[in-house]
């Protein structure tokens, strides 16, 4: 992207060369495809020949015991750990086998929010969103910078004076939709959320799943996201994959995982937290209509 000046003298983007930069959006049907991934810790096995295929346009939910393995998994997608054995492709591109210049013209095209949010107390909320953009395109004046965070800001639902705030400043779920606005702040066409909604109330956990179903499917994104909560996994999960014996051992809408005789399965979706789940989100589609609240492409 060229620089060029406005009247004041501050570096303005030029976006007649623009096309350069920008990649094509992914149209396959996996925008993320794992095949035999193996990862170790010393003589500790987390992932034994691990398959995974995520779909575009869905929010896939990641379920399975603690120490199962899914925030390393999801690091090993984003390359933050190095897999024994296995490919990872992203966008069809092989990211284990990619060099480093490779990975980063993938990783604009991603977003994370990590548990606990993880911004930088020292940035207002408007500068934590500014991180990314500045590391990416570093020739957008300050001017830009200030409005795409604005927007990433408000389109969080996040009130526009959030920006100049500091974290610690912010309530538990202001903080999430903060690093949600963070993340969303390359326009990526993934997403990989770890556990959004812990330690949020109710009815705030409710309001994010809502804001993530509804963002998902305005802005085109697919979502990877690990949780253990269950009414998360009803409400806006297309379909879930259950991490346990070191692999995916199913994938599918819940109704499909309930087929199967995985006792870890059997237990997690047939205890009393899972019903319960169950039937908070059948009263919620009786009374606000199926259209609104279950998820679009939802097979159940
Ligand atoms: N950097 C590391 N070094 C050594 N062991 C690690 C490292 N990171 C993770 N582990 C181990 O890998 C296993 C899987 O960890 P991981 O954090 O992926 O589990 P998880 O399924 O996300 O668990 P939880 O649901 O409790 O968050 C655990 O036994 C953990 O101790």
């Amino acid at each position: 992207m060229a620089e060029d000046y406005d009247e004041d003298d501050s570096p303005v983007a030029n976006f007649d060369d623009v096309d350069e930069d920008i990649p094509q959006r992914f149209t396959g049907d996996h925008p993320i495809s794992i095949r035999g991934l193996r990862n170790c810790f010393g003589k500790q096995v987390i992932h034994e020949d691990l398959d995974l295929d995520v779909n575009r346009g869905e929010i896939l939910g990641i379920v399975g015991g603690s120490g199962t393995g899914k925030s390393v998994l999801m690091r090993s997608i984003i390359g933050l750990q190095i897999p024994d054995d296995g490919t990872i492709e992203v966008f069809g591109n092989d990211i284990t086998a990619a060099e480093p210049d490779e990975v980063i013209g993938v990783r604009n095209r991603w977003g994370v929010l990590f548990q606990g949010g993880a911004l930088f107390s020292t940035l207002t909320v408007g500068e934590n969103v500014q991180v990314p953009l500045k590391q990416f395109y570093r020739e957008l004046s300050q001017r830009l910078l200030n409005e795409i965070s604005l927007y990433k800001v408000v389109m969080t639902g996040l009130p526009a004076e959030a920006a100049s705030k500091f974290p610690n400043e912010l309530s538990g779920g202001m903080r999430k939709r903060a690093g949600l606005a963070r993340a969303l702040a390359l326009d990526p066409e993934l997403l990989f959320l770890d556990e959004p909604t812990a330690g949020l109330d109710p009815i705030g956990a409710a309001k994010f799943d809502e804001l993530l179903r509804e963002l998902t499917d305005t802005l085109g994104l697919t979502v990877f996201l690990i949780t253990h909560d269950l009414d998360t996994l009803y409400a806006i999960c297309d379909r879930v994959a259950v991490l346990a014996d070191r692999q995916v051992v199913a994938v599918g809408t819940i109704p499909e995982l309930l087929e199967t005789e995985h006792p870890w399965i059997q237990e997690y979706f047939n205890g009393p937290r899972s019903r319960a789940a169950a039937a908070t989100n059948d009263r919620l589609t009786d009374t606000r209509g199926k259209a609104m609240d279950k998820p679009t492409g939802a097979k159940a």
